[in-house]
């Protein structure tokens, strides 16, 4: 099987074009991918697949051709991933299967439109994060509020007064299954003046990343609410490069660059 490896500030995915929809993805075969040892690693895996050729995203077919089929590292499907997104556009660009500057992408959390900037960078439509009320989470015993966001998936952003470069992210950090009974991406970040915030994320099924889109637009509706507004252009600085999320009325933008750095042939079978 061909794959190809790309990164958007540094969340990697191994791409798997399967146009006609024939793979089987399973869960093993995913993490033994993303094994940064023993495969080729990755946060997760990007099947691309023709949207009429995929039976859970079918009726997305008139607004999308291309399907992302995103996994998680460790296996498991996710409803949505920012940074993949803007990789996969950067594949379907890159290949010659999308030509026009601005396309639907389809995606379990529906079609997202995405847009190639004057600098190179790609833009998407991520829709209108939802707030749904507040929870905590725990880190090395410290407990953090935050923000239960969803972005398509679920977000807990927090806000901390200790410099987010001295956490300890090497641990799932505590949450209220409660609250997120599928699990949860939790970020958390430090806020810098009035459009500006320095995070990090431990990501639901790949642990921590070295960035995360929609966490990133979590982040910039948390920290807007701590700014005492909701819109407006954040900059979101994460570990892999800098991000920027822009809150409108109506949805919100994730914008950045995103590359394609490898492509070769896959040996690994289950
Ligand atoms: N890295 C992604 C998010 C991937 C999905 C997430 N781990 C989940 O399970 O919801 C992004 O850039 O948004």
């Amino acid at each position: 099987m061909r794959f190809l490896k790309g990164h958007g500030t540094e969340n990697d995915f191994v791409i798997l074009p399967d146009p006609d929809g024939v793979v089987d993805v399973s869960a093993a075969l995913v993490a033994q991918i993303c094994d940064r040892r023993a495969g080729i690693g990755a946060d997760g895996v990007l099947r691309v697949v023709r949207t009429k050729q995929s039976p859970e995203v079918a009726e997305q077919a008139s607004a999308a051709e291309w399907f992302m089929d995103y996994r998680n590292s460790d296996g498991s499907v996710a409803e949505m991933c920012g940074n993949g997104t803007r990789v996969f556009a950067r594949y379907l660009i890159d290949a010659g299967l999308e030509n026009a500057t601005e396309f639907g992408v389809a995606t379990r959390g529906g079609v997202r439109r995405v847009r190639v900037e004057d600098n190179g960078d790609i833009a998407v439509d991520m829709g209108k994060p939802v707030v749904l009320g507040e929870s905590v989470a725990y880190v090395g015993g410290v407990e953090y509020p935050g923000v239960h966001v969803n972005v398509g998936n679920p977000h807990l952003a927090c806000a901390i007064g200790d410099p987010v470069a001295q956490l300890d992210l090497n641990h799932q950090p505590g949450f209220d299954p409660g609250v997120y009974p599928a699990g949860v991406n939790i970020e958390l970040f430090n806020p810098v003046g009035t459009s500006r915030a320095v995070m990090r994320v431990f990501e639901r099924g790949s642990g921590e990343t070295r960035s995360c889109g929609t966490g990133a637009v979590a982040t910039a509706v948390a920290a807007a609410r701590l700014s005492g507004d909701t819109l407006g252009t954040w900059t979101i600085e994460v570990l892999g490069g800098t991000l920027t999320v822009t809150l409108d009325e109506d949805t919100s933008y994730l914008a950045g660059p995103a590359v394609l750095v490898a492509r070769g042939e896959l040996l690994l079978a289950e």
